[in-house]
């Protein structure tokens, strides 16, 4: 049984992506439509029945609680796939200062974007084979230290350091992860104009345009897919200049002294 996962499926660029993937790999037995909000999941999955042969399967976890990823264990162990397409893509982010925040969004950002993004692979690597891919969605706030957005940066900059490294170990069996690195896109996350930081101020995404492209990217072997020009010369800058000398860039992006909606 050939199958797609998508983490974070329940809105914004999750959701983008099961659409896409339902409409461009017809010949897939089964989608698994992963997230929390199981209502939301089961919505996105009668959207997509009347268009696709492909059987849709609302999975309900969340992916930063331990306890999930043996369910997940159990159900591949029952249904056996050959996982074709994973996007793993589930994350979660709430910004300020450090020494503000609450702890709760803390963990949830460390639970879910570390853990989870990591546990995700361990559990569903082992079900891929040749010519299978990954999609994982990093982001931007990767690229250099983000005052006002420290623990979700360092979130992501761990994210961009796994995915190069299991890259390398699954690419001998050929099987490609690539890293998916966003700058804004107008999601439940990031709504377009909410902000009052400078971060609002920088260009948006078309979600429908960004995974059309990723996916094609992916299929053909690609490991690093940045989004727009504007976000590639920033991600150069940040090899150029030291992370110090970024992490001041980056503040006054943030928003200045009060940072970004603060
Ligand atoms: N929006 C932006 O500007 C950018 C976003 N990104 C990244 O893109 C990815 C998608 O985010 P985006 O679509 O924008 O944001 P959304 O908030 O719209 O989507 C996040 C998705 O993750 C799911 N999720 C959150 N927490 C958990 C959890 N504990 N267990 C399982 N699923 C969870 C949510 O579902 P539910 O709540 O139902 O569990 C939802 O489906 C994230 O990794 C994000 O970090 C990267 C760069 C920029
Ligand atoms: N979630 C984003 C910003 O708020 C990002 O990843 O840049």
């Amino acid at each position: 049984m050939d199958i797609a996962i998508i983490t974070g499926a329940s809105s914004g660029l999750g959701r983008e992506f099961a659409r896409h993937i339902a409409d461009r790999y017809q010949r897939l037995d089964e989608i698994w439509l992963i997230a929390r909000r199981h209502e939301r999941l089961e919505v996105l999955a009668s959207e997509l029945a009347p268009s696709t042969h492909t059987a849709l399967r609302v999975v309900p976890l969340d992916l930063a609680d331990s306890s999930s990823y043996g369910r997940l264990g159990k159900l591949l162990a029952d249904a056996k796939p050959v996982i074709r397409v994973l996007v793993n893509n589930a994350g979660y982010e709430r910004e300020g200062l450090l020494r503000d925040m609450r702890p709760a969004d803390m963990l949830a950002m460390i639970d879910l974007n570390v853990k989870g993004v990591t546990m995700v692979n361990r559990v569903f690597l082992p079900y891929m084979s040749r010519g299978s891919f990954e999609i994982v969605t990093g982001s931007v706030s990767a690229f250099a230290p983000m005052p006002w957005q420290a623990v979700y940066g360092a979130s992501k900059a761990y994210v961009r350091s796994l995915v190069f490294a299991i890259r390398e170990e699954e690419h001998p069996r050929g099987v490609n992860i690539m890293l998916l690195s966003p700058g804004n896109m107008d999601t439940e996350m990031n709504v377009r104009g909410s902000g009052g930081g400078k971060i609002g101020m920088l260009p948006y995404l078309d979600l429908a345009g960004t995974v059309k492209r990723s996916l094609s990217l992916a299929e053909r072997g690609c490991g690093e897919y940045t989004p727009m020009t504007f976000y590639k010369a920033y991600r150069l800058l940040a090899k150029l200049v030291p992370s110090t000398l970024m992490a001041r860039f980056t503040r006054l992006n943030s928003g200045g002294a009060n940072g970004r909606g603060l």
